[in-house]
């Protein structure tokens, strides 16, 4: 079992990264309104991300995966969800605003399922759950670059984050532990991964999706 694997097996991987939100992003035609909105609850996504990655250390059996969600936890709080809060700032939505944002129902829907595989599965489990989230961003970045990048997108600085070299190695980076953790699954476990898969696949479409309808 590899990422690989899962990616070509899920029913709804196409829809994620070629999301209608994803295209207008690309082509900087995008309201405002949805890109504030998607920040926004994107900022709560990864608080519960990160509680994610603390749970990856709860259920780790080697000090090498541990060092693994211990690294993930330290990206998240000293760097990504204050990057968040930077976009945040300069999409014009007061912290205070971002800060007292309730969540929408594809956020809950999409953070407690991810939660609750953590909690209730092996480390495995819970890779399999992140990882359209872990991969997903990286291949959007890299489509969007081969497509090319359109003049004064407003749009370009946060494409720029996920299409950059750097964010392209560590994608590659998790794809390389992931797979390393998968080849460890055995064919009775295959089943229960792929449903997690794809169950986070299509929260990851619902969110899009969230963000399109301001819903
Ligand atoms: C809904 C949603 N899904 C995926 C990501 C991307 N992402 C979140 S945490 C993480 C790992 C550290 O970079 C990555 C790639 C997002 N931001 N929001």
């Amino acid at each position: 079992m590899d990422f690989q694997t899962l990616r070509d097996n899920c029913p709804t991987w196409q829809d994620y990264i070629h999301h209608e939100f994803v295209n207008q992003l690309a082509t900087g035609t995008l309201p405002k309104q949805s890109f504030q909105h998607y920040l926004k609850q994107d900022y709560l996504y990864l608080i519960h991300y990160t509680r994610v990655m603390a749970l990856s250390v709860y259920k780790s059996d080697t000090l090498a995966q541990m060092r693994v969600g211990q690294a993930g936890i330290n990206a998240m709080l000293d760097l990504e969800i204050g990057m968040y809060l930077e976009f945040c700032e300069q999409w014009d939505i007061p912290l205070e605003e971002v800060e007292n944002t309730p969540e929408s129902p594809a956020t809950i829907a999409y953070t407690r399922y991810l939660l609750d595989a953590a909690m209730s599965g092996s480390l495995i489990e819970l890779y399999a759950a992140i990882a359209p989230c872990l991969m997903g961003y990286g291949e959007i970045g890299q489509r969007l670059k081969a497509q090319g990048f359109v003049d004064n997108n407003p749009y370009q600085p946060w494409i720029d984050v996920f299409a950059s070299e750097e964010f392209q190695q560590v994608t590659a980076q998790n794809e390389a532990f992931v797979n390393e953790l998968f080849a460890g699954a055995s064919p009775a476990q295959q089943p229960k991964l792929q449903k997690l898969f794809n169950t986070a696949s299509r929260m990851e479409v619902n969110f899009w999706q969230m963000a399109l309808d301001l819903s």
